[in-house]
Parts: structure tokens; sequence; C-alpha cells
């Protein structure tokens, strides 16, 4: 049980206008409330803990400040909006977080007015505050209009390409725009690129305390008291760094740093730039991620992500794990490669840990690079790595991979180039909901010509994936493979390439084969398992290859059986599609064969554990098991009964 915290300030707030009454000591207080009400509430949801606890004070503050939701704060990411939700309405939901039926664990449009814009993936926030900026100048939402458009952009976020597109053409179309750069120095691992180390120069040789007196310009920006030289403002006022930055260059005004932790310098200056900004102006603040609660401040990521834990000990609740996980195991096969071969690197974006390549980086330092949050300059470099003739693995979620989509046509699929694509988090990958579902890249990538297109169903199979990646220099090619832990299949010691375009026999049957694609192999067997105690035997094989399908396996299938059926984890167009459009060309439907292809539905599903995602999807074992009585028209053991 979870004790929750006294909370008298925070308990009279029900949206932000209750703030607008309270003192600035009183909000100082709220903030304190609301930190400990968000470890609280994280330690029985498990979540992002340590962005959020990085942006307590800077949500009071906006939020007393502005008047959202007229206002529109952009959370980026959305991945430290936890205690925004508490503020504006949702608290009493806060338990529910990343939870089936409940909050998001991200900004989300349709669950609040106060998320104006739902985000989950980095560095959008500018752009999106940007438009609202225009269309509130152009007369947008009438009849009441809009407010102000304020950012708040981390520094990982906003080393993204994205980012700078949108300061590019915000310091061009001069409106009125807020963007507030929450600079932790920290990404989800430490900060790389020399965008960092320019933050941390900005403030480096000065700081608070003892800033030159470099803020003259700044003076008329600030509210009388300042003015008037109150000791705590012209402290503040000689910190305050103005001009020749590179926002200031590229057209902002620049404000800062200010310590994002002081509600003494956030409120004036808030204020302030409410009152008097009249073009786009950013505001650099300093933070701490995790800030207030030891347990997070003390890990290596600030408490970026954190399962259920002990609010007293900060000790995580894991599950115990009877596999290794994909990301493990990708990451064992591809140091056992790399031991053989030292052309091979390795590229990740921003996600080290994430996808295993931590460990790559411990043992091959120089081969391995990660590049920030910037998966289209990923994908470009790793095609450049290719030229100019290494054997790079482009290591990336299959959601952010989206990012770099255009990259992977033109820089790698037209250009022929052997970059190996590592893609993590494919299929539904539970808490993070659909921002973060890995649903598209079957149907992104087998669509391109000369690609290789593999998923692993089980660990053992994406080992000798990494090694069929490894031995295979014609063109591009990719593997996928889950979120989480194995099947627990025997391992191999070492992954024996595997012949390009050729699937494998499960098991034979008759009457209905199943050809899957990727790790609903196990649902797939479970289903098949279940229909041998009703006399059914389907034929079970493991396409291995989306592309080159394996043509005659599948023909041989469907010549062989009254029904086929696909199955795969991913959206409308992948390698079912692939496989009708084989079917179809070659003329067996013409001779009769039934065919079903199991995708996911065409919706966004919302988050929620895994198996019940896939439940909602229709494609666990229960599902499978019924699409083949169906397609064989056999009644189901309830209905029958019925
Ligand atoms: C396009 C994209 N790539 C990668 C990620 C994964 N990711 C989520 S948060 C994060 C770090 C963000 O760092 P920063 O913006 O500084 O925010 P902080 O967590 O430090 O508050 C990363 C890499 C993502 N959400 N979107
Ligand atoms: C906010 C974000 O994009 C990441 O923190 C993401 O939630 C990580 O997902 P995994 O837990 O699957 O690594
Ligand atoms: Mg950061």
């Amino acid at each position: 049980m979870t004790d929750r915290p006294n909370t008298p300030l925070l308990d009279q707030i029900n949206t932000p206008a209750d703030m607008k009454r309270l003192s600035d000591a009183q909000l100082s207080q709220v903030a304190d409330e609301l930190r400990a009400e968000t470890i609280s509430a994280v330690s029985v949801t498990g979540g992002h803990l340590g962005a959020g606890l990085g942006v307590v004070e800077l949500t009071v503050a906006l939020h007393a400040v502005f008047d959202t939701p007229r206002d529109k704060v952009i959370w980026d990411v959305g991945h430290q909006c936890y205690p925004h939700k508490i503020l504006t309405g949702r608290r009493d939901r806060i338990r529910t977080l990343r939870q089936k039926g409940g909050l998001s664990g991200f900004t989300k449009r349709a669950e609040s007015p106060y998320d104006p814009f739902g985000a989950a993936h980095s560095s959008t926030s500018i752009s999106a505050a940007l438009g609202f900026s225009v269309a509130r100048d152009l007369g947008g939402a009438p009849p009441e209009g809009l407010g102000d458009a304020i950012a708040v952009i981390g520094d990982g976020a906003m080393s993204a390409g994205m980012a700078f597109e949108a300061l590019n053409n915000a310091g061009h179309l001069k409106r009125r725009l807020i963007v507030i750069l929450n600079d932790n120095e920290m990404s989800i691992a430490p900060p790389v690129g020399a965008l960092s180390s320019y933050l941390s120069r900005l403030y480096a040789g000065a700081p608070f305390q003892e800033f030159k007196s470099a803020a003259k310009g700044a003076v008329s920006l600030l509210p009388p008291p300042f003015q008037e030289g109150a000791r705590r403002a012209k402290d503040m006022l000689k910190h305050l760094t103005v001009g020749g930055t590179m926002f200031e260059e590229l057209g902002f005004s620049y404000l800062g740093p200010i310590d994002g932790h002081d509600m003494d310098q956030l409120l004036p200056v808030l204020r302030t730039v409410k009152e008097r900004a009249t073009g786009p102006i950013l505001i650099h603040a300093i933070t701490r991620k995790g800030k207030g609660y030891a347990p997070a401040e003390d890990r290596a990521d600030k408490g970026h992500a954190t399962a259920k834990f002990d609010v007293v000990t900060g000790a995580q609740k894991k599950a115990p794990s009877n596999a290794p996980s994909y990301t493990r195991v990708f990451a064992d096969a591809l140091l056992a490669e790399a031991a053989a071969d030292d052309r091979i690197a390795a590229v990740t974006a921003a996600m080290p840990d994430g996808t295993g390549l931590n460990l790559f980086a411990e043992r091959y330092p120089s081969r391995c690079f990660d590049v920030g949050i910037a998966e289209q300059h990923g994908v470009t470099f790793a095609a450049g790595l290719a030229a100019g003739g290494l054997k790079p693995f482009c290591a990336m979620y299959s959601t952010f991979l989206q990012r770099g989509y255009d990259q992977v046509v033109h820089d790698v699929a037209i250009q022929r180039l052997p970059v190996r694509f590592a893609i993590d988090r494919a299929g539904l990958v539970g808490a993070d909901g659909p921002t973060h579902a890995g649903a598209f890249d079957i149907a992104f990538l087998a669509n391109l010509p000369g690609f290789v297109v593999m998923a692993a169903a089980d660990e053992a199979e994406l080992t000798h994936m990494v090694a069929t990646a490894a031995a295979y220099d014609d063109g591009p090619s990719a593997f996928r493979f889950p979120r989480g832990e194995g099947v627990g299949v025997e391992m191999p010691e070492r992954g024996v390439p595997l012949e390009i375009g050729k699937g494998r026999m499960i098991r034979q049957g008759k009457g209905v084969a199943i050809l899957s694609f990727g790790a609903r192999l196990s649902e797939v067997e479970k289903a098949a398992e279940s229909l041998a105690a009703r006399g059914i035997t389907p034929t079970v094989a493991d396409a291995r290859f989306a592309k080159p399908l394996d043509r005659d396996l599948i023909l041989q299938l469907a010549a062989d059986h009254e029904a086929l059926i696909t199955v795969e984890e991913g959206a409308i167009g992948g390698f079912g599609s692939h496989v009708a459009q084989l079917l179809a060309d070659e003329g067996v439907f013409d001779r009769g064969l039934k065919y079903r292809s199991m995708v996911f539905p065409d919706i966004f599903i919302d988050q929620a554990g895994p198996a019940d995602m896939y439940a909602v999807a229709g494609m666990n074992a229960e599902d499978i098991e019924a699409k083949v009585l169906d397609v064989l028209g056999v009644e189901r053991l309830g209905a029958a009964r019925g």
C-alpha cells in the first residue's frame, strides 16, 4: 500500500483557475505538494517519473500565470506531463496512468482541453505552438479566440532537426511565441552532441549566483519591482544573459538562464513575458531531472522511467523474468558478430539503453554512435557509413524509425546501401500506447524494392537474423522483434545466417495452414494445440521473411490446404498483403483458396498490457483459433452448445 501524501493546498485545486487566488508563497507550497503527489501516483502505476519531477515548479508557474486552456501549453514528448494532469482536472484519475482504460502517459487532445496538442514522439512542440500562434493571429477558434502558445521543450528534444526547423520558421514569422527550454542536461541517457555542449556553455561559466551584468537590455522586460532594484531581482538581472546566443541569431529574444526550480524567478519572468513579449522568445530554464526525489536523482537515468516502486526506499517492483529480453539477445548477437568483423558499426538515436547498444558502446566505443534524437540524420548517417564500406546496424524502435522514413527510401533503399535496420519494439508495446506501437514498419519497408525484411519468431531466431543481416551485403535489410522477454527457447551458441527468402515448417497438418510472420508464432502454436484437441490439425509455418517472400513455401501451402491464414504483428498493408498479392498474381484465388490475413485492425489501440492490446487487435491464441474455425466453417464449441 502506498500512503497518499498530505496535500492540503493541492486538494483545493480542481482546475488551474483555482490557483489564481494563491499567493506566490502558496504556489511554492502547491509545488511541493504536487511533487509528493506525482511520486505517490507513479509509485503505483510506474511510468515516466524523472522528467515530471523536473518540471513541477514550471508546471505550477505556467498554470498560475497563463490562462490555460485558452493559452496553450504544449509539452514536448509529453512524458513530463503528469504534474500538469494533476493540476488540470485529472487528479482523481492520476493513479490510472498508463493503465487499461486509464489516463494516457502522454498529452492527448481527446483527454482534456488542457492538452491542446498530443505528443509522445519528441521535438514537435515548437512547430505545433507556432501553428497555434499563427492560427491565433489569423482569427482561429472563434468566438473566444486563442491565447498564447507556449512550447516546453527539453534539451534532448531540442537537438532534433524538427525543433530547428521550427525555430527557423518562427524566427522568420516573428509572431509572439513562447518557447521554454527545459534544460536538465539529460536526455534518457546523458545527452550527446555539440548542441548539448553549447547549452552547457551558456550557463556553465555564469551560474545563477554570479552572472555578469549583461542584463541591461532585459530591464524593460521586467516588472516594476525588478526595475526598482529589489535585491533578489537585481541578482537575477545580473544573471540574465542578453545578446549573442544562437537563439537570438535565429530571431528569438533569449531570456536566461534561470533556475527552473525557483518560483521567485519563474513567476516574475513568466509574468513579464506574458505582459511584454512581442515576437518569439526563448526562456532558458535550468532544472534537474528527478528533482526532489533522491532515488530518482541518484539513478543514472534520473528516474526517466520506472516500474512501480516503494516510495520510501525507491526499490522498484519488477516481475522476475524467465527469459532474456529480445533487446539483450540482439545486443549479445551483435557483439558476437562485431567481434568477428571489425567493419560492423552501430547507430542509435538517443536510445542506447533501450536498444541495448549501451553494451556495444562499452565494448566498441569507436564503432558506436549515439546521434541524439535525430532519427532522420541517424538513418542517412548509417547510409553514409555503408557507402563508405562499413556494415552499419541502425538500431531504432519501430515507432521512431517512422521519422526517418524518407531517408530510408531515398538515402538507403534507392541507393541499395547495405544498412541493417534492427527494429526493436515491433508490435504493440503496452503502457506507452498507440504513439509507441510498432505497427507500420512491415508495410513501409516491405514495399521498398530490394529490401530484405525479416521478423523474429523467438529469441533464437533473432540471433540468426542478426547473423543474416551481418552477412548480407547486397542491399538494405531489416529485422524486427518485440518489446519484452523472449519465449524461453534454447539459444544457439552463435547466430547462423539464414537463406534469404526462405521460411521454415513448424508443424505439418492438414486442412488449414497458418503462416506466421514474427513473434505471434507462440500464440499460433497455442491455437494449434487447442485445435488439435478438437481433431483439427493445422499446418504451421514461420515465414521469417516478408521480403523476399518464400514463394515456394506459400504456393505449396496454398496448394495443399483448403485455407491459408497469415498472422503478423503489424498494420494492414504488410506481410499478409504481399502474400495476397502473390496468391492473386498466381491465380490461386481463382482455384478457390480460402484466405484470411490477421493484422492489426484499422484503429489506434489505447494503452493496456500487451496481451490486452492484442486482445483488442483480435490476435491472441483464442482469436487465431476462432479464425481457423471460422474459415473452415466449424461452429465454435460455445456456439454449438448454445
Ligand atoms: C522521435 C523520438 N525519438 C526518441 C524518443 C524517445 N525519448 C523520449 S524522451 C527522450 C529524452 C528527451 O530528453 P529531453 O527532451 O531533454 O527531456 P527530459 O526527459 O530530459 O525532460 C527520448 C530520447 C521519442 N520520444 N521521440
Ligand atoms: C517517452 C519515450 O518515448 C520513452 O521513454 C519510451 O517510453 C521508452 O519506451 P521503452 O520503455 O519501451 O524503452
Ligand atoms: Mg533533458
